[in-house]
């Protein structure tokens, strides 16, 4: 494996009783990268990047993140990745600040290196003017966002976001986008599932699309349309085909 990439995962597999979820994954993420893993529902993308994490064990396969084997050495992985469920949980008694504060704790970040990163997230996401009011009276975006910045504070190398875009307003899938490119920019790898196929041909430089937990196609957008697809066609017109094409197979 190789040490310079964010993750190489080989031969992944997860069974659930009898059914296979995970059926010998296999991918390889450059540092730097944003990378959108699509595929119909089911296909198996929560459940690899929920094993990615380290918050499932897989029965089968190699995982590797920034060179840390996630297996053999699961406590260093965990500090250089971060992961965001699609339904983030958040203490509700607690305020963004106290959150933020108490996350930062949790990973050992000095006081003033913690204060100073919380502030910068609440500023570019938008919740400086309710940084003191309790979660619990937050709409579902909102907590996303606090979710968002918990899972930055320690600042990993990289970043899984699982839906992070489903249910937001188009001011706050602003804020997150715009986080998110900037984080890429700065070398951080984000690695994403979204079934909004317009936000990953606009947001990601590489897609894969997974079904019955196996890559079936990944690249560009140009590579992915030199695939088959004709001039000019949307992701959303390679996503179909290329799934019509495996269920025909
Ligand atoms: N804990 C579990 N026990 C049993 N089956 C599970 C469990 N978790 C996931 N599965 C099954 O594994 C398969 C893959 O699920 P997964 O959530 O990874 O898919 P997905 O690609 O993320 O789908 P979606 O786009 O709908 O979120 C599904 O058939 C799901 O029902």
């Amino acid at each position: 494996m190789s040490g310079h990439d964010a993750l190489v995962v080989r031969g992944l597999v997860k069974r659930f009783g009898g059914f296979t979820a995970v059926n010998g994954l296999d991918l390889s993420i450059r540092r730097g990268e944003l990378y959108a893993l699509l595929g119909p529902n089911g296909a198996g993308k929560t459940t690899s990047l929920r094993i990615v994490a380290g918050l499932l064990s897989p029965d089968a396969g190699e995982i590797s993140i920034c060179g840390i084997n996630r297996l053999r050495d699961p406590v260093a992985a965990k500090r250089v990745v971060a992961w965001l469920p699609d339904e983030p949980m958040v203490y509700d008694k607690l305020t963004p600040v106290e959150y933020l504060d108490f996350v930062a704790g949790l990973w050992q970040v000095e006081a003033t290196v913690g204060k100073r990163r919380r502030d910068a997230l609440l500023e570019t996401l938008d919740l400086t003017r309710v940084a003191d009011q309790r979660c619990e009276g937050f709409s579902k975006g909102m907590r996303q966002k606090v979710a968002l910045a918990g899972a930055l504070i320690h600042e990993p190398a990289l970043l899984i976001l699982d839906e992070p875009l489903t249910g937001l307003d188009a001011s706050m899938a602003r804020h997150v986008k715009e986080l998110l490119q900037e984080r890429v920019a700065n070398g951080v790898t984000v690695i994403l599932t979204t079934h909004i196929l317009e936000v990953a041909e606009r947001l990601s430089d590489r897609i894969g699309i997974i079904r019955n937990g196996r890559l079936v196609c990944e690249g560009t957008m140009a590579q992915l349309r030199e695939g088959g697809a004709s001039e000019g066609s949307t992701l959303e017109d390679v996503f179909l085909d290329v799934v019509a094409r495996e269920e025909a197979a």
